[in-house]
């Protein structure tokens, strides 16, 4: 029976990590229901086989009276801001000077319109989430953050890692709750963003399972798996690891592949399922970021460009 439990969690995992995250399932929902339901029979009949990673627990537990208060170990920060093309030209400027002229090239991502939230595992298995709250406190979400699918529950290798990301709700699951609130005669949420935030606030994992919300990680916070030597390579590494990472993500040789880059978002951004409000340029090479190092509440090797609002 333990055989067949553990069996059962590592199958279901990998079908829920393909379709949450690969977005590209193997096997009909009918085949995972039989299987989880067979999982949670077991479970039930041996509980003492119920381990944290298993998918059965990804709704789990009664209602919280309120949210423990955790420490981020390193704060999670804020971004300078650039509005325009001068302001990107002025930031690879303090780039290249401050990197005193070593090779340097970008990544751009999305700035998904979400809730900043860091992600803690221990030996390979989830053990907390938390919002960025003031960048030093935020609150402990961890069995709301355990409903998100698109968070694996166990990373494909047994490391100890906090790694940052993005949770939002898409722009379709939005539309619908807004929907059944207004059946409901309930105030509605003013945007995506909001309905992440307040979502992710609610006491009941219950009701946080059923808001369908995403995550794209998109750095690391403490990082124990060696020396990376550039912030693409941690992002593949991230994917490796069973993180969803946004695909669009991409690497610009120069501030003119950058500004090209967000052109191109600027007038496809209304496809996107999600909402986003900037691009994100970082600096790829981990010791130019070094190099660079931090104001007292942004990288100085990183800077979200905002749309018009
Ligand atoms: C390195 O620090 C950051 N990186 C980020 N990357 C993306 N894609 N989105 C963010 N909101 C973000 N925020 C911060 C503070």
């Amino acid at each position: 029976a333990k055989q067949r439990v553990e069996a059962l969690k590592k199958e279901l995992n990998q079908y829920n990590y393909e379709y949450h995250v690969l977005d590209s399932p193997s096997v009909p929902d009918y085949e995972y229901d039989v299987k989880m339901k067979e999982l949670k029979d077991l479970e039930e009949e041996y509980p003492e086989f119920v381990t944290p990673d298993s998918p059965s627990q990804r709704v789990g537990g009664e209602p919280l009276d309120a949210f423990q208060k955790v420490q981020h170990n390193i704060p999670m920060l804020s971004l300078g801001n650039a509005f325009n093309e001068q302001d990107l030209r002025d930031f690879d400027r303090r780039v290249r000077e401050g990197a005193d002229a070593k090779e340097i090239s970008y990544v751009c991502e999305l700035k998904i319109d979400g809730l900043a939230i860091s992600l803690r595992y221990i030996d390979g298995i989830f053990e907390r989430g938390a919002t960025r709250g003031d960048g030093r406190t935020g609150e402990d979400i961890t069995r709301n953050l355990k409903t998100v699918r698109s968070i694996p529950l166990k990373i494909s290798e047994e490391q100890t890692i906090e790694v940052r990301g993005e949770a939002f709700m898409p722009v379709k699951s939005f539309r619908a709750l807004n929907e059944a609130k207004e059946a409901e005669g309930k105030d509605v949420f003013a945007n995506p963003r909001n309905a992440a935030a307040g979502s992710l606030r609610q006491l009941d994992p219950k009701i946080a399972a059923q808001r369908n919300l995403d995550i794209f990680v998109y750095s690391v916070g403490e990082w124990e798996a060696g020396a990376i030597a550039s912030h693409s390579e941690r992002l593949a590494y991230l994917k490796q690891l069973g993180f969803k990472v946004n695909p669009e993500t991409k690497t610009c040789e120069n501030i003119d592949e950058v500004i090209e880059y967000i052109q191109y978002w600027t007038e496809h951004r209304p496809e996107l399922s999600y909402e986003i409000d900037g691009i994100v340029i970082k600096v790829d090479q981990i010791a130019v970021q070094e190099k660079l190092g931090f104001t007292a509440k942004s990288p100085r090797w990183a800077i979200a460009y905002k749309f018009p609002a």
